[in-house]
């Protein structure tokens, strides 16, 4: 395979005063390893004075163009100018972020990128630059015109996806129906079999209340909402199992019995999945029409420029997005949804 034939893969720096820059550049003499061209969106000038902080000298090339990214290195497409101090976050840094990401969505949109990974941004920075989004995975669903999407991690011994995400917990319970527990499911059915190759993915699905709501003496949510939905889900050849309780399932699915849990809300799948894969774990919107994994960090601000930020998250996101992409490019792209509920107004 020759050097320009590598897929490109477009990396956004996220909120320039986080720990983005940082990961970006304690991670880059492993990322340029791997057989892709990565293309960071970013601002030079931010990236230069985070290096000299840290003492790095990363192997970056400013480019004009996406196409001339090259393996082997890591390319900056510098889309601001900003002066930052690590760890204080301004609304043009804001603004930046999203710039970034909106560029991200485009080159692989139009084809000319084969994924995205983005970088950590602030949810209060997101609202604070204008967007109605509370974190990338509904933009990008907006951007990109999906219908259903789904917040899902994958680490090598946990995978989960979250039925509800950012919410209240107890808008996230009223949220709870066997409709969203089949799209998910669904979702990451899909998701395991058909870009990562595994042929018959074991999918369990969480219990609400402990012990499984003890036949109905602790909640009843477990017969009104969980079962039914397993029922819906074989009845539809989806192999869901359970609801099995969740203080021993995530143990069950860290130990090989299941590929991945199907978690009701956020902290219910996060708290496990980062106990074991805080430094390594990959964020994944499935249900884009595009590619896209994450770090399945946030911005830190409180150790940005110190040298404390753990690059492995962004390496494992970089490595799975190049995994997938390579597994889609043998398929046909999905088109965007003309009736997604996410499609922004002209
Ligand atoms: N993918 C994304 O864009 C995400 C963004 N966020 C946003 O980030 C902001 C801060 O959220 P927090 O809940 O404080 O989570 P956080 O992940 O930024 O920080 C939690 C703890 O982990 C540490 N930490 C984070 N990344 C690290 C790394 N790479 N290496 C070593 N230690 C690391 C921090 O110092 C802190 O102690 C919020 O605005 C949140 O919405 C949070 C999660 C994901
Ligand atoms: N806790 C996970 C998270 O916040 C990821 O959000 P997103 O920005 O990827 O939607």
């Amino acid at each position: 395979m020759r050097r320009q034939e590598e897929p490109l893969l477009v990396l956004t720096m996220g909120c320039p005063a986080g720990v983005g820059p940082d990961v970006i550049l304690a991670g880059a003499r492993d990322l340029v390893r791997l057989p892709a061209r990565i293309l960071v969106l970013g601002d030079a000038r931010v990236l230069r004075e985070r290096a000299r902080i840290l003492g790095l000298s990363p192997p970056l090339s400013l480019v004009k163009t996406p196409e001339e990214a090259r393996a082997g290195r890591l390319n900056l497409l510098s889309l601001s100018e900003l002066s930052v101090q690590p760890g204080k976050p301004t609304l043009e840094g804001f603004q930046a972020m999203v710039r970034y990401i909106r560029e991200g969505v485009r080159l692989c949109l139009s084809g000319q990128a084969a994924a995205l990974v983005t970088g950590p941004i602030s949810k209060e920075g997101l609202a604070a630059a204008g967007e109605p989004y509370p974190g990338h995975t509904e933009m990008l669903a907006a951007l990109t015109g999906a219908r259903e999407v789904a917040m899902a991690f994958w680490g090598e011994r946990l995978r989960v996806v979250l039925v509800t995400t950012h919410l209240a917990l107890k808008e996230a319970l009223k949220r709870l129906s066997p409709e969203a527990i089949l799209r998910a499911a669904r979702l990451a059915h899909r998701f395991l079999q058909e870009d990562l190759g595994i042929k018959r993915p074991r999918l369990a699905l969480s219990a609400l209340n402990p012990h499984a709501g003890e036949g109905g003496l602790f909640g009843d949510e477990e017969a009104r909402i969980l079962a039914p939905a397993v029922e819906a889900a074989r009845r539809e050849g989806l192999p869901l199992e359970g609801p099995f309780p969740a203080d021993s399932l995530f143990f069950r699915a860290a130990s090989g019995e299941f590929d991945l849990v199907v978690a009701l809300y956020h902290d219910q799948g996060l708290i496990p999945f980062k106990l074991l894969h805080f430094r390594d774990g990959v964020n994944v919107t499935l249900g884009l029409p595009i590619v896209r994994t994450s770090v399945d960090h946030g911005t830190a601000y409180e150790i940005a420029g110190t040298g404390r930020a753990d690059p492995a998250s962004l390496i494992a996101a970089v490595a799975l997005a190049l995994r997938v992409a390579t597994h889609r490019l043998c398929r046909p792209q999905v088109p965007p949804d003309p009736d997604s509920p996410y499609r922004l107004k002209a």
